[in-house]
């Protein structure tokens, strides 16, 4: 569904990627997980077609990521809602944007559903300001969702929570991918995290990155920490991640 071949991105006068190639099939939840600055975040940005690239290729469904816009969304790590908005307005907003004139109803009882889906049934009326960091970046799933797309992309979405919230937030999205069977590229730093959520892990090294390592994870879900082939892999992991982000450093 969504494939980068040989993919060089320059920023800065900097070869960011040495020719990063990976597949994301339909419906899984593939993280990706790489020492600060390996071009996680900008990887996303070239699969939505937002950043040039400089060799190599990217295909979104068999289409370049320019025509396959519509397929797409993204969920960042600062929810963006509109302050003046509440959460069903802002849900609403996602649509019109992307579909422009049409039925108000059928998007109100849209992002009513979609809210209810990620807990927040009760708090339609609320404006950002008046919700958690959670339940903001609940409303930002829930405008992502909205525009019913293939792929959804996810930049460090719960990176800003605080531990416990982040916690359930993951419980939540797992819940989420499970119920919509939408296919999801998420980017993070944090191990325990890509061993909670993935499907299957791309490890990229340090830049000029390529993928270092496919990890395919098929312990069952919800998945127990403390498996002991989640063990392995965490170790394992770690222990490239870790020396790679200490060159990194250097
Ligand atoms: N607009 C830009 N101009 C110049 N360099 C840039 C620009 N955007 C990103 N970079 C550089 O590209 C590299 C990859 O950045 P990117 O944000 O993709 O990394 P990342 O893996 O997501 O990092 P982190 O985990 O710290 O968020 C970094 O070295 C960054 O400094």
């Amino acid at each position: 569904m969504l494939e980068l071949r040989d993919v060089m991105v320059e920023l800065g006068g900097q070869q960011i990627y040495d020719h990063l190639s990976f597949q994301v099939s339909r419906g899984e939840f593939v993280c990706l997980l790489g020492p600060s600055g390996c071009g996680k975040s900008t990887s996303l940005r070239v699969m939505g077609g937002l950043l040039p690239i400089a060799g190599g290729s990217v295909r979104i469904m068999d289409q370049s990521p320019a025509d396959a816009w519509s397929k797409l969304a993204y969920v960042f790590q600062s929810p963006r809602l509109v302050s003046w908005r509440n959460a069903l307005e802002n849900v609403v907003l996602g649509m019109e944007l992307r579909f422009g004139a049409g039925s108000a109803a059928s998007r109100r009882d849209k992002a009513m559903e979609l809210l209810s889906l990620v807990g927040l049934a009760a708090d339609t009326h609320k404006y950002p300001s008046m919700l958690s960091g959670g339940e903001r970046q609940r409303v930002a799933i829930a405008r992502a969702l909205a525009v019913d797309p293939e792929i959804i992309f996810m930049d460090e979405p719960f990176s800003a929570l605080d531990p416990s919230t982040r916690r359930k937030m993951r419980t939540e999205i797992e819940q989420i991918w499970r119920h919509t069977g939408k296919t999801i590229v998420f980017v993070t730093h944090d191990v325990d995290e890509a061993l909670q959520l993935a499907d299957r892990i791309i490890l990229l090294g340090r830049k000029p990155s390529s993928v270092q390592e496919n990890l395919m994870l098929k312990a069952s879900r919800p998945r127990d920490p403390g498996a002991a082939e989640l063990a392995a892999h965490r170790a394992r992991l770690l222990d490239t991640y870790a020396s790679d982000e200490a060159v990194a450093e250097t």
